[in-house]
């Protein structure tokens, strides 16, 4: 009787964890096809967007990131598999969709002869946003985004970085839980760069974010997760920082006082190869964290540690491995 209990324990738990995993899904791609012809623009791709992550989406062009985009947010249908927004399915609540999902295109179309103000209006209009509301919801990505010297001009008067953040505020007026940005920072020089990454991170506080890029810093600076597509598959879907540890080789640095000898270092179990790079600095390539056994063999032959470093696996590596097929 107690183990017919346990076991129903055991399966409610189990079924309560993956309804739980479920709800707390914004974004549910699942083998998804997208096909042109004979080409595989989406090969049968899988991944998943929790509330509240920013997912990088990476890979080369032509990868297929901006037709997934495309799919997510209703302007493309797709030839097999689902996606679904915060429990709706793109192509059978594809109203309910749009609402739930604010999207910043990769050529960030726009009404360049419209003043700032007036265009957030329309597009407020076009989400059935009406009267105090809408003037509040205006106001609030105006200030969001960091439009307010702006929002009396012509749109085709402002920079492209303003232009990118009248593209994000259009994306944001109808409050949507889930924001998609195709390639938000191109053709940005390094200062609007920084300042659209960080009108970014301001904005996704509480919301799930997509965001393609070419940009790995970006991903660096803003992503908990990262999605890599390469012809059309996924290649790579990870926590940003378990990508960082997955690969099994360890750099590390260290600068003694005085000239360094690299034979004791050659016994640690661990070490696959060591260079060095002045007379009191080295590099040692290991299998694991062999940063303790360094300072033990310091200290035995009473040597002074000026600095010891571990260099993170790049992630321009890890893209470029992964990618590379
Ligand atoms: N309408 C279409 N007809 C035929 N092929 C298409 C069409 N749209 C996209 N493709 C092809 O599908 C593939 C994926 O395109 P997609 O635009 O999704 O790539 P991407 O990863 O966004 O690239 P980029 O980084 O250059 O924007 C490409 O090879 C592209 O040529």
């Amino acid at each position: 009787m107690i183990s017919i209990n346990i076991q129903n324990f055991y399966i409610f738990g189990k079924y309560f964890t993956k309804v739980y995993q479920y709800l707390s899904m914004s974004l549910i791609v699942k083998d998804l096809v997208k096909q042109y012809r004979e080409q595989f623009a989406v090969n049968h791709i899988s991944f998943e967007a929790k509330k509240g992550q920013i997912v990088g989406f990476l890979g080369p062009n032509g990868a297929g990131k901006s037709t997934t985009m495309k799919i997510a947010t209703c302007y493309l249908t797709p030839t097999s598999g689902t996606v679904e927004v915060c429990g709706y399915d793109v192509l059978t609540s594809s109203l309910e969709v749009r609402k739930k999902v604010g999207y910043l295109p990769e050529h960030n179309p726009l009404y360049l002869d419209m003043y700032v103000h007036e265009y957030l209006h329309f597009i407020g209009s076009l989400h059935q946003l009406k009267g105090v509301f809408r003037n509040e919801r205006v106001k609030k990505v105006i200030e969001l985004c960091g439009l307010g010297k702006e929002q009396h001009k012509k749109i085709g008067m402002l920079s492209k970085g303003y232009r990118q953040r009248v593209g994000l505020a259009q994306a944001l007026i109808h409050e949507p839980e889930v924001l998609i940005l195709d390639e938000p920072t191109s053709a940005l020089d390094p200062l609007q760069i920084i300042e659209i990454r960080n009108v970014i991170k301001e904005v996704s506080k509480e919301k799930t974010v997509l965001f393609s890029t070419h940009i790995l810093q970006e991903v660096k600076a803003l992503c908990d997760r990262v999605v890599i597509i390469n012809l059309g598959k996924i290649v790579k879907d990870s926590p940003l920082s378990d990508l960082q540890l997955q690969k099994d080789e360890v750099k590390i640095q260290i600068e003694l006082e005085g000239e360094i000898e690299i034979e004791p270092f050659k016994h640690i179990n661990a070490v696959i190869d060591i260079q060095k790079i002045s007379p009191n600095k080295l590099l040692i390539k290991a299998q694991t964290d062999i940063r303790p056994e360094i300072s033990k063999i310091a200290l035995e032959k009473g040597w002074l540690i000026l600095g010891m470093s571990k260099e993170e696996t790049s992630l321009e590596s890890i893209f470029q491995e992964a990618t590379s097929k």
